[in-house]
């Protein structure tokens, strides 16, 4: 009888180890991760060895390794869509995102620092130039447009089961599919992973105005699109996207604010 693999041996454990991770080594977008002083270290995913039994490949069950954010995630085969390529230039976001320095985002001029808020709580996006926002707009929704929210987007329940893997992610993710379910598309909730290390997104930088003191105005918030973004960003790659609308006017060295929960 084939023994279960909670009693492996060590070195065969081992032996499956090191092959995977030479097989799967790359993770997606970690070209920043030396400049970002605010940010946790990143927990290594585990190696195979270390991981707790009930993650082992169940008896008979095709395992399938799919590259995770960052590091490996594994699931077994029924799971292995779950991940979408993600290429933060296809839709207009920078490959890499430098902290203290003026960048250009679809067609403004932004910089990510030190949040208004103090130190300890990391970065924000403050702008590097006047974004009007014109009285007449009569809905709040009507205010330019200032990036996406960007990343790969994953079904709610492959994220929850990612997370279950890795529970020291400090996690950005944003729910595309919270409108009313009338018009909903997609029977499961769509997230988008919009970890700004990771994949560009300077959205991911946005301070909330909750339990701010003294008391920030929200100056943007994200919204959901139906469709894909304008062109030229993400024509072909997005079925839907999340843009992030500038609501009142920002003024040159403002710093972006949007409401939302971070506890
Ligand atoms: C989407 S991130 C915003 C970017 C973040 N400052 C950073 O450098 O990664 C959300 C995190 O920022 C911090 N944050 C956002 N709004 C805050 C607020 N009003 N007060 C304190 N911390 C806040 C919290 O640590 C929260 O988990």
């Amino acid at each position: 009888m084939t023994p279960p693999p909670y009693v492996l041996s060590q070195g065969v454990l081992a032996a499956i180890g090191n092959a995977l991770s030479q097989a799967f080594a790359v993770g997606i977008g970690t070209s920043h991760e030396a400049s970002k002083p605010h940010h946790e270290a990143r927990p290594r995913v585990p190696s195979i060895r270390q991981r707790s039994k009930a993650q082992l490949p169940s008896e008979g069950h095709a395992r399938t390794i799919v590259e995770g954010r960052w590091g490996m995630c594994e699931f077994t085969g029924k799971c292995a869509n779950i991940i979408q390529s993600w290429n933060p230039v296809v839709l207009g976001l920078l490959d890499s995102l430098p902290y203290d320095e003026e960048v250009v985002v679809w067609g403004r001029r932004w910089i990510v620092k030190t949040s208004t808020l103090g130190e300890r709580h990391g970065y924000g996006v403050y702008a590097c130039e006047d974004i009007i926002v014109e009285d007449s707009a009569s809905c709040r929704r009507e205010g330019p447009t200032l990036f996406p929210y960007g990343g790969p987007i994953y079904k709610r329940r492959h994220w929850n089961m990612i997370l279950t893997q890795h529970p020291k992610w400090k996690t950005f993710a944003l729910e595309m599919d919270t409108f009313a379910s009338s018009t909903r598309r997609h029977s499961d909730g769509r997230v988008i992973d919009g970890d700004p290390i990771h994949s560009g997104n300077i959205a991911g930088f946005i301070n909330s105005t909750m339990g701010t003191q003294p008391k920030r105005r929200a100056n943007c918030e994200w919204v959901f699109v139906e469709g894909p973004p304008p062109a030229p960003y993400g024509q072909t790659y997005h079925e839907d996207h999340c843009l992030v609308i500038a609501t009142r006017t920002i003024r040159s060295r403002d710093e972006l604010f949007t409401h939302y929960d971070w506890n």
